[in-house]
């Protein structure tokens, strides 16, 4: 069974520009992601997802809305077991909303796409996330 982890690409418009909630983690390689975690026994993919958005970015469900028909799943081995995270798109409606990080990360960024992409340092995050940008361009 892989390890089983969610999350939401976190956007918000300003002016005419899309923004991407980047984190980057406090420990390990410092590496940067939007908001994710580990699904706890119990719950499902997208619960899992909004949980972590609170606890990691600060940021509860009434403040963003869903893009339901965008989900995506990365696969890439972690200490050599298979991990699966799954992404939805979300916007945030209110793109002044404070973004309040826990100790698991040590800073963020709200990216155009050029930059949130040059921060994800893996391929398939940098795919994903302009796949998400295409979608917005399109839907
Ligand atoms: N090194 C460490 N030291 C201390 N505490 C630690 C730790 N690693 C995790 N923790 C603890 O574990 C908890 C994390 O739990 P959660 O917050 O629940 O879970 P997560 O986001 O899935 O964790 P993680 O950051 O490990 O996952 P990722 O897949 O991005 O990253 C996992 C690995 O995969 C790599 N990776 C990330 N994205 C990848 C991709 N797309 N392709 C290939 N490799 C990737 C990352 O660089 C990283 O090496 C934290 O509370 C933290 O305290």
């Amino acid at each position: 069974m892989p390890v089983r982890a969610a999350g939401l690409v976190v956007f918000r418009r300003v002016a005419n520009e899309i923004q991407y909630l980047m984190m980057q983690t406090s420990y390990g390689e410092h590496h940067w992601t939007p908001p994710k975690g580990h699904v706890d026994p119990g719950e499902n993919d997208l619960q899992t997802a909004l949980r972590e958005t609170e606890e990691e970015a600060g940021l509860k469900d009434t403040q963003f809305k869903i893009v339901e028909s965008f989900r995506k799943e990365l696969h890439y081995p972690v200490k050599g077991k298979p991990k699966v995270v799954v992404y939805w798109l979300s916007e945030l409606l209110d793109p002044k909303t404070e973004v309040k990080l826990s100790k698991e990360h040590q800073a963020f960024e709200w990216a155009e796409i050029n930059r949130a992409c040059e921060l994800a340092k893996y391929q398939d995050l940098q795919d994903l996330l302009k796949e998400c940008h295409s979608f917005l361009q399109t839907n």
